[in-house]
């Protein structure tokens, strides 16, 4: 077994509570891997001999990024729409059915074209694990298609046949056909099922439809995931808790009810939120507030939420720097959402952390400080450190 010794990283973040400070952090750090896996971290100066060696030369060094929420299999292109809402209209979600008709068009080469290239977008900003979900099939054939051509790219795949009930379709038909043929072709290839829970559109799943889809999915063996409370106040926070969800996504209209619920449910490990502040930044919405969830407890993930209508970027740093310009989130805060949050929001104790055992999936920053991410935004520092 070959082992590998990374050198002359300045600052190390680890989220093991040995080191330093809310991130686990050690200056003039080394960090030894073997069969890819962390073998051993700690100050250079105690570091033990490996069999290979990169020196990193005064770089910061961080798990690499868990985007834990993208739609990245799609085809088309909506920049019209974006440029529309710049002007002044709404997001309401009805661009969705532009996108399944593009998506329903393309060929599985296209698609796995498209796929690849969004992937490998991602990890040169520094993202070693992705989430995707389907959602631009709606029906079947196509979701099942979706699914499959995710779990090529990831583990983490996420049925979301309820992402918008098909124009002309009626919906109580729709649900049945979510919670049945479709859910049955689509469980083999999904390790969650997901729901754009929103009663304000008229696209989206109100309370009660969004329950029974995430009932039937967890009868069928899949963990749950709640698309809530992103143009509206809504049931999707409570409804997170109420099914045990693993993660609820967007969250830009919590109530007070809903972060108390919250709270509480943190306490025994309920959902993480995941705040997709491209979101906001792409719609012209107000930035939910990520500090209120994290006084009250609750443990926080930024992802990015890469798709065609609300937010098409797969960078990760980016959502440090609006975490921390925006959601009034501390450096800490943000650096640990992006990395151990995601991870959490994944239910997965082997990445999003370099503590020894887990994954050695290393981010290298192009400075000396993982600051440098919110400091210096829109400026490509970030990207994932393959070992040789
Ligand atoms: N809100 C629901 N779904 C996506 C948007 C999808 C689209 O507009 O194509 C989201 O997470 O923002
Ligand atoms: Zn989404």
């Amino acid at each position: 077994m070959t082992s590998h010794l990374v050198t002359g990283i300045a600052e190390l973040v680890t989220h093991d509570e040995r080191f330093a400070g809310p991130l686990g952090t050690v200056r003039g750090a080394a960090l030894v891997v073997e069969d890819g896996r962390v073998a051993w971290v700690g100050p250079a100066g105690s570091a033990p001999a490996a069999d290979r060696r990169t020196d990193v030369d005064g770089r910061a060094v961080l798990p690499g990024f868990v985007d834990s929420h993208t739609h990245l299999v799609f085809a088309g292109d909506r920049a019209d729409e974006f440029a529309q809402r710049m002007a002044g209209a709404p997001y309401t979600g009805g661009g969705i059915t532009r996108t399944v008709t593009a998506t329903r068009a393309a060929t599985d080469d296209d698609l796995r074209g498209r796929l690849g290239a969004l992937v490998a977008e991602a990890r040169a900003q520094g993202t070693t694990t992705l989430e995707v979900k389907s959602g631009y099939g709606l029906d079947v054939p196509h979701e099942e298609r979706l699914l499959r051509l995710a779990r090529e790219v990831t583990p983490e795949t996420t049925f979301l046949g309820a992402h918008v009930v098909p124009p002309g379709t009626d919906r109580s038909a729709y649900v049945d056909l979510v919670t049945g043929p479709m859910l049955a072709a689509c469980a083999p290839h999904a390790r969650w099922a997901d729901v754009f829970c929103e009663p304000g559109s008229p696209h989206a799943f109100d309370g009660d439809e969004s329950r029974a889809v995430l009932t039937a999915a967890a009868s069928a063996g899949l963990g749950l995931r709640v698309h809530g409370n992103q143009l509206g106040p809504g049931p999707g926070a409570r409804l997170a808790v109420e099914l045990g969800a693993a993660s609820l996504d967007h969250a830009t209209h919590l109530d007070d009810t809903d972060v108390a619920a919250l709270a509480d449910a943190a306490r025994h490990g309920g959902p993480v939120v995941t705040l997709l502040p491209g979101v906001e930044l792409s719609t012209r919405s107000p930035f939910p507030d990520a500090r209120r969830l994290v006084d009250a407890g609750v443990e926080v993930a930024l992802a990015t939420d890469c798709n065609p209508g609300t937010c098409f970027t797969t960078s990760m740093p980016l959502m440090v720097a609006l975490g921390v310009a925006h959601l009034r989130m501390t450096v800490e805060q943000a650096v640990r959402a992006a990395t151990l949050g995601g991870a959490r929001a994944l239910r997965r104790d082997d990445v999003g952390h370099l503590r020894v055992g887990a994954r050695a999936d290393l981010c290298v920053v192009d400075a000396p400080t993982v600051t440098h991410l919110a400091y210096r935004p829109g400026v490509p520092l970030a990207r994932t450190l393959e070992l040789r």
